[in-house]
């Protein structure tokens, strides 16, 4: 969340964290070398929905000012903490080439690649994050008991991409001995769904790009919209096979079996206040198919449920929640039906790829602690990305306000450093972001009016030839018995009048 550079309690106190980038000397945000300047915050101030009623005691409102209030502005295509890198989709020293990398179907790669993307997943998992700690404590304890020992903690890579959609989802704590409040989350049931995990991903893959030295590393995808009850992800060169000891674990050779989850504590967060730190414990668990309580989360979603919600032309509408109606966000994030109506039993596509899966993957503070996560999520990006393509919308369909608490349009995404706003990951992202998906969508479903239309045409052609059909026969009977047609004698004998006046 922040650099481990500004942490220290004076970085605190100040509320500014400006960084040097490397190889300069004491020049924050690289000023003098043209890359950026360090200027104040503009944190979102627009009112959000009503679904949150505690302004005022979430460490997470108007993000990122409880902490910081100055950071790094970069100029043209220089980003970052401290501006000494570039944009995504950019490269070189002066971040004027472009690049981009290409995001292929999982089950597409070789068996090299699948190993080298296993393998990538588990150094990530071991490697300390060489720039960002997380919080391990509320801002109010966050200075340590002496008030002098600020509560921040080294994570790995993967542990912090748990880490980041744990805090974006995790309770407000109203106070010891007082429920905590969990009518909140920051990067799901509204319209900031898509853009906050496009940005997780985006982090996620340029952090294993860095590690690995391979600024061409790609996320690949899971197209989970196969229908029936078969994860066919879960073998051992993949994201590991079912343990044949035990239903809810993974085979043991596969390496994801030795992972250990993080966030697990949700009884210390909710009733003591405390934050998720980088303690590992218990193993991942995942029982694909095998909910029976839950026989609707038994499938896994149908092709043409994603044909259908790349058919719902408006982004998101009214609440802008888990129960908009007619939404494509509601669609694809999976509490509406795929085609776009509400209902609240509902659950498609992402939300069913999640509860198939059954185990730490179903469960929203845990699920990226399974290595599914990644590539569940990059498929429903993919199908964003689609959409976007498709749909080519303006901005101004992304809501400025109104939007449950952390989704509107200017809102910095929690809990990310620097701050980056939900509309500008609302766009293509071939074009702006650096990465394209190799893909096929299936083909669009026809719609109701299109099947009534085919319908009525369809009958009309076969009464046609049914009539058609019959008068031919009559005709042919007719003449096999011997008599003359009664119209064509009528017409003959007309005709031969027409005939005689003419002459
Ligand atoms: O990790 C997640 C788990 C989820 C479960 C549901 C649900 O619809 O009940 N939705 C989820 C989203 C997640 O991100």
């Amino acid at each position: 969340q922040f650099p481990r550079e500004c942490v220290t309690p004076e970085g605190l106190r100040s509320g500014q964290c400006c960084p040097t980038p490397p190889g300069l000397d004491n020049d924050p945000c690289g000023a003098s070398a043209g890359r950026g300047q360090c200027v104040p915050i503009a944190a979102d101030s627009r009112p959000h929905g009503p679904q949150y009623p505690h302004d005022g005691r979430d460490d997470r409102e108007r993000w990122p000012v409880r902490f910081f209030n100055r950071t790094c502005q970069c100029n043209g295509n220089f980003s970052g903490f401290n501006c000494g890198r570039c944009r995504h989709g950019f490269t070189g020293d002066n971040c004027d080439e472009r690049v981009s990398v290409v995001r292929r179907n999982v089950m597409q790669l070789s068996a090299d690649e699948k190993r080298a993307f296993v393998s990538a997943l588990d150094q990530a998992k071991r490697t300390v994050h060489p720039d960002l700690v997380i919080a391990t404590r509320r801002y109010e304890e966050v200075f340590g008991p002496d008030g002098n020992t600020t509560q921040f903690e080294n994570i790995t890579i993967y542990n912090y991409f748990v880490w980041t959609h744990y805090y974006s989802v995790s309770k407000t704590f109203l106070g010891a001995g007082q429920a905590s409040f969990g009518g909140v989350d920051f990067s799901h049931e509204g319209p900031g769904f898509l853009t906050w995990h496009r940005f997780h991903l985006l982090q996620l893959e340029q952090d294993m790009q860095d590690m690995l030295q391979n600024p061409s590393f790609a996320l690949p995808y899971w197209n989970f919209a196969i229908g029936g009850s078969t994860c066919d992800i879960c073998t051992d060169d993949l994201m590991g096979a079912r343990s044949s000891f035990d239903m809810n674990s993974l085979s043991t050779n596969s390496v994801f079996s030795s992972w250990r989850v993080i966030c697990e504590s949700v009884e210390d967060y909710d009733t003591l206040g405390t934050i998720c730190n980088s303690t590992e414990s218990s193993p991942i668990r995942r029982n694909p198919a095998g909910n029976v309580n839950r026989p609707m989360v038994q499938r896994l979603p149908e092709p043409q449920d994603v044909a259908a919600c790349l058919q719902v032309n408006t982004f998101d509408t009214p609440p802008y929640y888990s129960t908009s109606d007619e939404s494509f966000r509601n669609s694809i994030e999976g509490y509406s039906a795929p085609q776009g109506n509400y209902d609240p039993v509902v659950r498609s596509l992402h939300n069913l790829a999640h509860l198939f899966l059954n185990g730490t993957g179903g469960q929203t503070h845990l699920s990226p602690n399974d290595p599914i996560f990644v590539l569940l999520h990059t498929f429903t990006d993919a199908i964003f990305d689609e959409w976007l393509r498709r749909h080519s919308p303006d901005s101004a369909v992304y809501p400025e306000a109104n939007a449950p608490i952390g989704h509107n349009r200017g809102y910095n995404m929690v809990p990310f450093w620097p701050p980056v706003t939900n509309v500008e990951m609302f766009v293509t992202a071939p074009d702006n972001l650096g990465y394209t998906y190799e893909a096929e969508w299936p083909a669009q479903p026809f719609t109701m009016t299109e099947i009534i239309t085919i319908t009525i045409v369809a009958a009309l052609v076969l009464v046609a030839i049914v009539f058609a059909a019959s008068t031919c026969a009559v005709r042919a009977r007719s003449r096999r018995e011997g008599h003359q047609p009664l119209l064509g004698d009528q017409y003959q004998r007309y005709d031969d009048e027409k005939n005689q006046s003419v002459v």
